[in-house]
């Protein structure tokens, strides 16, 4: 199918009815899962509705390892749940648009919260490999060139054309989770995840930058999704597994040839963590 340029109410209630007539019930939460952590929507309850992005009316197919590309709807911890088992970057040679097209539509649903997780590289020496932090802020780099998806959708349509992005990691649902994450035993960071677009990794250089700048964490994903969330006004959880520590040294000779296995490594090492946090989270919802 060719790429679409824009997105239409008509697509988003397409894809929505098509999803619908295999799963009745209404949806409560959405889950993301980032690189390697697919495992989550294994968890999901019968009477589990597994569909294929592929078989979605205007869905992209998910292109990336690490990333099933199935929709998953059924219960999470008692709760009716709608998880994304990977996700769309714009790195695949996707638009913003078509990116953030099933957060529209898991709005649709019903969807009134959404957890987005993600693999990202620390930032910061304290900040190692399995660790879990929850986002407390984002700097949206692909937004410094204009890159948004919200743009070019009429405000008649989809709602607020400027939508304000301070809290836009709810703090009351951070309270939320640092209290699950306290239940369940789990320890957490917390910190300011940096977008950028990849699919390189970042230079020293850059990453040295990035910290100056006051991120705590980088990855190539989930801001475009959180800015749709918050104008189709969903509430939003953020969690970046921390899967590698970046490379600051402009001389070192790191061979970082595998560095996508790593990340997809150390995030299934976190999952199970992550997923009682989540369970946690979820009860006090
Ligand atoms: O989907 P996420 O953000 O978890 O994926 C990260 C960013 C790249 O897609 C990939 C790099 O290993 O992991
Ligand atoms: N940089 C960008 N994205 C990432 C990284 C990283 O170091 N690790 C996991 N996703």
């Amino acid at each position: 199918m060719a790429a679409p340029c824009t997105v239409t109410m008509e697509m988003i209630t397409e894809a929505t009815d098509f999803v619908r007539a295999r799963y009745s019930e209404q949806p409560e939460i959405g889950i993301v899962c980032g690189s390697g952590l697919g495992e989550l929507a294994d968890s999901v309850e019968e009477p589990a509705v597994r569909i294929r992005y592929g078989d979605i009316p205007h869905f992209a197919q998910s292109t990336v390892h690490g990333h099933s590309g199935v929709l998953v709807l059924g219960r999470l911890a008692g709760r009716r749940v709608c998880v994304m088992q990977g996700r769309l970057h714009p790195y695949e040679g996707l638009t913003y648009l078509q990116c953030s097209f099933p957060m529209r539509v898991m709005a649709k649903l019903g969807v009134s919260v959404v957890i987005l997780t993600n693999a990202a590289g620390s930032l910061r020496p304290e900040f190692q490999p399995g660790d879990i932090m929850t986002i407390r802020d984002h700097i949206n780099f692909p937004g410094f060139s204009g890159r948004s998806p919200l743009q070019g959708l009429s405000p008649e349509v989809f709602g607020d054309r400027f939508v304000p992005m301070n809290n836009a990691y709810d703090k009351k649902l951070r309270d939320k989770v640092a209290a699950a994450a306290a239940a369940s035993g789990v320890s957490l960071r917390t910190g300011v995840y940096a977008m950028l677009g990849g699919p390189h990794f970042e230079t020293p250089a850059e990453c040295r930058m990035l910290r100056s700048l006051g991120a705590d964490v980088v990855g190539m994903s989930t801001v475009h999704e959180t800015i749709v969330a918050r104008q189709c006004k969903v509430r939003v959880i953020g969690f970046s597994i921390i899967t590698n520590v970046v490379v600051t040294d402009s001389d070192s000779e790191l061979d970082q040839t595998g560095v996508h296995l790593e990340v997809l490594k150390a995030s299934k090492l976190a999952a199970n963590r992550l997923q009682s946090i989540i369970a946690h989270t979820i009860d006090q919802l």
